[in-house]
């Protein structure tokens, strides 16, 4: 079990407000339940950060960890980190890891000293989860609130809720049923990149379009970019008056289509107007298939990182149609 920091493993400061403080042992300490299964678990705390403070380097190190310690014996390893980028980690693993062992990444929405903290039970249903045969080859998994998710499929839908955690394109992978896990879905992909440290050094950009968008933005980013995910409107459009300078960034990096919706996937052959998806498909931009501007920016960050041509990049992104 990794600790990476997030609410979690969060308490009161003096200054107000609640900051990281609680460590891997602290957090195993606290799940009732825990010490009477028949799990071995060894603790790490990785980081001790909230994750929007958590960089690629971090997620590398985590990448690096999870494979030492899968290498060193462990059935499954179960990862504690923030909720507001756990999907993006998440993700991340996916691709890197490349084992049929269970990987989970669990959080929580309320902190260890509130009234109804969901830390405790995310804990224990992670570690059921990272244990169960049922969940070995479906790739990384967030475990929240009973429910098991598919790394690419996850994402955080409320601000607060504990119910927060949501798969709109598929529905949740399966539940934990009375602390048994049950699997109706299948998710890997069994394609596996390597989590380069150069990924670091890249800086890849996500842009969301908003309607009378003229661009601005875009243009004041000159050549600050490596790459560039566009989070269009609907189904993977930008508005007319931007088409020409989508272009010409699509031509000098590369530039990913994705949809700000929140759900389903880019479109590719349904609307024929200046700035759809047809025309910027047309123009260069690669399309993102069913995931989302934040895990596209993952994928297309590591893809750069490792060196892939254009080729591979759109292959890589059509794994997600
Ligand atoms: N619920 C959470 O964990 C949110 C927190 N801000 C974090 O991501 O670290």
């Amino acid at each position: 079990m990794i600790a990476m920091g997030g609410t979690i493993a969060m308490a009161p400061s003096a200054s107000g407000g609640i900051v990281p403080s609680l460590g891997a042992d602290d957090l195993v300490a606290a799940v009732p339940g825990l010490a009477d299964l028949a799990v071995e678990i060894r603790t790490t705390t990785l980081r001790s950060l909230p994750s929007p403070s958590l960089g690629f380097d971090d997620l590398v190190a985590l990448s690096d960890l999870v494979r030492a310690e899968l290498a060193a014996g462990a059935v499954g390893v179960v990862i504690t980190h923030g909720t507001d980028t756990i999907e993006e980690t998440a993700f991340f693993l996916d691709l890197t890891v490349g084992t049929d062992a269970p990987v989970v990444v669990t959080g929580a929405m309320r902190h260890p000293e509130a009234a109804g903290a969901d830390g405790p039970a995310n804990l224990y249903a992670a570690v059921r989860v990272a244990t169960a045969p049922a969940a070995r080859g479906l790739g990384a998994l967030v475990v929240m609130s009973d429910e098991i998710h598919g790394a690419r499929f996850v994402r955080k839908s409320h601000t607060f809720s504990t119910a927060a955690f949501v798969s709109p394109a598929f529905g949740p992978l399966g539940l934990v049923v009375e602390g048994d896990p049950r699997i109706r879905g299948a998710a890997r992909t069994g394609f596996t990149v390597a989590a380069s440290p150069a990924i670091a050094e890249l800086r890849v950009g996500l842009l969301t379009v908003a309607l009378g968008d003229d661009g601005e933005l875009l243009r004041r980013a000159g050549d600050a970019f490596d790459g560039l995910v566009i989070a269009g409107l609907g189904a993977g459009h930008v508005p007319a008056g931007m088409v020409e300078l989508v272009a010409e960034f699509a031509s000098a990096i590369p530039v990913v289509l994705s949809s700000r919706t929140g759900a389903g996937s880019v479109l590719r052959q349904t609307y024929g107007y200046p700035g759809s998806e047809r025309d910027l498909l047309d123009r260069g931009l690669i399309q993102s298939g069913f995931l989302d501007p934040a895990k596209a920016r993952v994928l297309l960050a590591l893809l750069l990182a490792s060196g892939a041509t254009r080729d591979d990049l759109v292959s890589a992104f059509d794994r997600y149609r």
